[in-house]
C-alpha cells in the first residue's frame, strides 16, 4: 500500500491479476455479460439494503430503490449505479480486490490455454465485477455505505493496481463509472443499452432507469402471492414473455415453494402446438431467474424435451448466478426443483383432465404428440404420461369423445384377453377398415390409432394393465370364446390355425385360383372367419408388423422391407358366392382371376396403399367390358 492526500494505492490479489490477464485476452468479450454482472450487483446491493431497512428502522428514509444507468457521451462513460448498502473502504478493497470465493483459482486455472473461453461463467465464482474491464480501460467505483457517513473512491485500469481515496458528499449506494474501450462504445446507444439491460434485466425486481425513465416496467408478478394476482395480470405477464400480444394461455402454473428449497415458478400452456401446426421445433420457453436476474433463456435442462412448449419463468435464491449450462446438471438445488415441478405439472393436467375434460382434450389434441414422446423417454413419468393419454374408439367413432385406456379396460367383457386397435392416417381410413367389421358386430371396442407415433407407442408400451395391444388386421388376434358366434366363426379358444387347409368344393378352388394370380404378393389365401359383409381383407401374419406401422417404416426409410400379407376372403359375401357358382365352368377361370387381383387392390386401396394404377385402369376397363356385354340391349 501507498498513499499521498489520502490516496492509497494497492496490488490486486495474483490470482485477479491473472484473471484481469484473461478477461483481456482468453475470453471472448461479452458486453452483455459484463453489463449483466454490474447490474445484478447492483440489485444484489438493493435486496440487502431492502433488509437492513426493514430489520432496521433508522436506516429508513423513504427513498425508492433503484439502479440508474447514465450515458456520458462526451466522456465515453458509462455508469451503473444504485442506492443499495454500498461498500465501506475496507469492503471496497476486499471486495473489489481479492477473490473470497472457494473454487475461484480452480476455475481460473481452468480458463487458462489458447483457446478462448466461455466467459459467462464468471460471475458463477464471486468475480462477476471484474468483467468490467472487457469493456472498460478504466473503472471508477464509488460508493458509501449505509453506515458510514463518507464515502470512497475505487479506481483502477485493470493492470494490477487499484487506488482508492476518499469521497466528499456523496449519496448512500455505489455508482460504477466504466471509461468505455473503444470497442464497447455501442453501448452509449440508447436503444442498444436499452434492449441489452431489458433482455436482462427485465424482471429485476427493483426499477432500472434510464434518463428518468424506468426501463424494466415488468413487475415480477411470480414472486407475489398468487390471491393477489387477477387473471389480466397472469394474461400479461404471458404476452410479455412470449411477445405474442394477442394470445392467452391454455392454463398457468404458479408455484411457490419455500422448504426445503426455496423457488418460484410461473410456467404457462400456450393455445396452440407450433409444432402441430408444421412451424418447426419448439425451443424451450423457460427462462431461469435467480433472485430475480434472469441467468438462462431458453433453460433445457430444468424439464424434459417433451415439455418444451412450456412457457414461463423459474426463480430460485437457492442457485448460484450465472450459472453454466454445464454445471447445472449437476446443480442439487436445479434437479430438485424440477423434479417439483415436473410433479406439479402433471398434478395440473390431472385436475383438468378430470374437472375439466374438453379443456384437457383441447391441451391433448395439441401437446398430446409431444407428451407421448415422454412414454419412450422419461421412465420416471410413464405412468402418468400414459394415463393421460386419449384415443378415439369404435364406441363412438368420435375423436371428440376419445377414452382413456383406464376406462377402455373398465368396458372390456371379462373375457377380453387383448386390447384392440385400428390405425391409420385419418378417421375415415380407420373406420372403413374392412377387419372392423367383426368386432362391431360383437360389440367390441377398438382403440383408433390417429397419430402417426401411437402405433410405435403401443409398440413399446406391449400391454396395459397386463393385456396385450393388439393391431385388428394381425392374426393373432383373438376374440372373446364366449360371445354369440356364427357357425364359421374361430374356435372357442379365439385361435385360428396358421395356415388352414383349403375348404373343400367351389369356394377352396375360388382360393387356389386367387392364390394362382396374387402369388408372391401375398402369405397366403384363405377363408376368412372375421368378415361379415367385405368380400375380403388383409391380415398381418403373426409377428409381423400391422399395414400402417409397415407404411410408416416405410415413409421414414424407403428399404424397409414389404411383407406379403394374408388375403382373406368370405364365402357370404355376394360377389364371393358368385364367382364360386362360376367355377364349375373352366372358361370362367381367367375371369375368377381378374377378380381376386382387383379385390386385392381394393383393399390395398382402403388400407391407403395405392396398387399400380396402370395394370388397375387395364383391368377395371376390361371387367367393365365383360360386364356390359353380360348386358341384354333389348328394354323389358
Ligand atoms: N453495487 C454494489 N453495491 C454494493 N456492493 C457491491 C456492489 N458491486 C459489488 N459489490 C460487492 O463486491 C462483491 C464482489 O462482486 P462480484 O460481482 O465480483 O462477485 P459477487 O457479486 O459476490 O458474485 P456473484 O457475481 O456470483 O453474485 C460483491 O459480493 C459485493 O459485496
Amino acid at each position: 500500500m501507498s498513499a499521498a492526500a489520502g490516496k492509497e494505492v494497492y496490488n490486486f490479489q495474483a490470482e485477479i491479476t491473472r484473471l484481469l490477464h484473461l478477461l483481456a485476452h482468453s475470453l471472448y468479450e461479452s458486453k452483455e455479460v459484463a453489463l449483466r454482472e454490474l447490474v445484478s450487483n447492483a440489485s444484489d446491493a438493493l435486496d440487502k439494503m431492502r433488509f437492513v431497512a426493514l430489520t432496521d428502522a433508522s436506516q429508513r428514509d423513504g427513498a425508492t430503490l433503484e439502479i440508474e444507468i447514465r450515458r456520458n457521451e462526451e466522456g465515453g462513460e458509462l455508469i451503473i449505479a444504485d442506492n443499495g448498502v454500498g461498500m465501506t473502504h475496507d469492503e471496497m478493497i476486499a471486495n473489489l480486490g481479492t477473490i473470497a470465493k472457494s473454487g475461484s483459482l480452480e476455475f481460473l486455472k481452468g480458463l487458462t490455454g489458447d483457446e478462448k473461453k466461455d466467459v459467462s461463467l464468471i460471475g458463477q465464482f464471486g468475480v462477476g465485477f471484474y468483467a468490467s474491464f472487457m469493456i472498460a480501460d478504466k473503472v471508477r467505483v464509488r460508493s458509501r455505505s449505509y453506515r458510514e457517513k463518507a464515502g470512497h473512491e475505487w479506481v483502477s485500469d485493470g493492470s494490477g493496481s487499484f487506488s482508492i481515496e476518499p469521497v466528499e458528499a456523496m449519496e448512500r449506494g455505489t455508482q460504477v463509472i466504466l471509461h468505455l474501450k473503444e470497442s464497447a462504445k455501442e453501448l452509449l446507444d440508447e436503444h442498444r443499452l436499452k434492449r441489452i439491460l431489458k433482455d436482462y434485466s427485465g424482471f429485476v425486481s427493483h426499477p432500472i432507469k434510464m434518463a428518468d425513465a424506468q426501463i424494466n416496467d415488468v413487475k415480477p408478478i411470480w414472486v407475489e402471492p398468487r390471491s393477489q394476482l387477477t387473471a389480466e395480470q397472469y394474461t400479461g405477464f404471458y404476452q410479455h414473455l412470449t411477445h405474442r400480444t394477442n394470445e392467452e394461455p391454455m392454463w398457468h402454473l404458479h408455484v411457490s415453494a419455500d422448504t426445503p428449497i426455496q423457488f418460484h415458478a410461473l410456467l404457462y400452456c400456450p393455445p396452440s402446438s407450433i409444432e402441430r401446426m408444421g412451424l418447426g421445433r419448439s425451443e424451450h420457453g423457460l427462462q431461469l431467474c435467480t433472485k430475480r436476474v434472469l441467468v438462462q433463456r431458453e433453460c433445457r435442462q430444468l424439464l424434459p424435451d417433451y415439455l418444451r412448449f412450456l412457457h414461463g419463468i423459474v426463480d430460485s435464491e437457492d442457485l448460484p448466478l450465472n450459472i453454466s449450462r454445464e454445471s447445472l446438471q449437476d446443480n442439487t438445488v436445479f434437479r430438485k426443483i424440477g423434479q417439483v415441478l415436473l410433479r406439479k405439472i402433471f398434478d395440473k393436467l390431472e385436475t383438468i383432465a378430470e374437472e375439466q375434460p374438453e379443456e384437457f382434450l383441447k391441451f391433448w389434441q395439441q401437446f398430446g404428440p409431444l407428451m407421448k414422446e415422454g412414454i419412450a423417454s422419461d421412465f420416471e413419468h410413464r405412468d402418468r404420461i400414459i394415463k393421460l393419454m386419449r384415443f378415439a374408439s369404435s364406441r363412438n367413432d368420435d375423436p371428440r369423445q376419445p377414452t382413456t385406456l383406464a376406462d377402455y379396460v373398465e368396458r372390456m367383457p371379462e373375457d377380453q384377453k387383448q386390447i384392440y386397435y385400428a390405425s391409420g392416417f385419418t378417421l375415415d381410413v380407420v373406420r372403413n377398415n374392412p377387419n372392423l367389421e367383426v368386432f362391431k358386430q360383437r360389440g367390441l371396442e377398438v382403440l383408433y390409432l390417429l397419430d402417426p407415433i401411437d402405433e410405435f407407442l403401443v409398440a413399446t408400451m406391449m400391454n396395459y394393465n397386463d393385456k396385450p395391444f393388439v393391431s385388428i388386421d394381425a392374426a393373432n388376434v383373438e376374440l372373446p370364446g364366449d360371445e354369440p358366434k356364427p357357425a364359421d366363426e374361430p374356435k372357442a379358444d379365439g385361435e385360428e390355425p396358421s395356415k388352414p387347409a383349403k375348404p373343400e368344393g367351389n369356394f377352396g378352388k375360388v382360393l387356389t385360383l386367387f392364390e394362382e394370380i396374387l402369388g408372391e404378393r401375398v402369405k397366403e389365401v384363405r377363408e376368412s372367419k372375421r368378415l361379415t359383409d367385405s368380400p375380403c381383407c388383409l391380415v398381418n401374419p403373426e409377428g409381423g408388423v400391422s399395414s400402417h406401422l409397415e407404411k410408416l417404416m416405410k415413409m421414414a426409410n424407403q428399404e424397409f422391407p414389404s411383407m406379403p400379407r394374408i388375403f382373406e376372403v368370405n364365402p357370404k359375401a355376394k360377389l364371393i358366392e358368385r364367382l364360386t357358382s362360376l367355377v364349375g365352368n373352366p372358361e370362367n377361370e381367367t375371369f375368377i382371376k381378374e377378380c381376386g387381383r382387383q379385390l386385392f387392390d381394393n383393399c390395398l386401396i382402403l388400407d391407403g396403399t395405392p396398387p399400380d394404377p396402370h395394370a388397375m385402369v387395364d383391368r377395371v376397363r376390361t371387367l367393365m367390358e365383360e360386364a356390359a356385354a353380360g348386358r341384354s340391349s333389348i328394354i323389358q
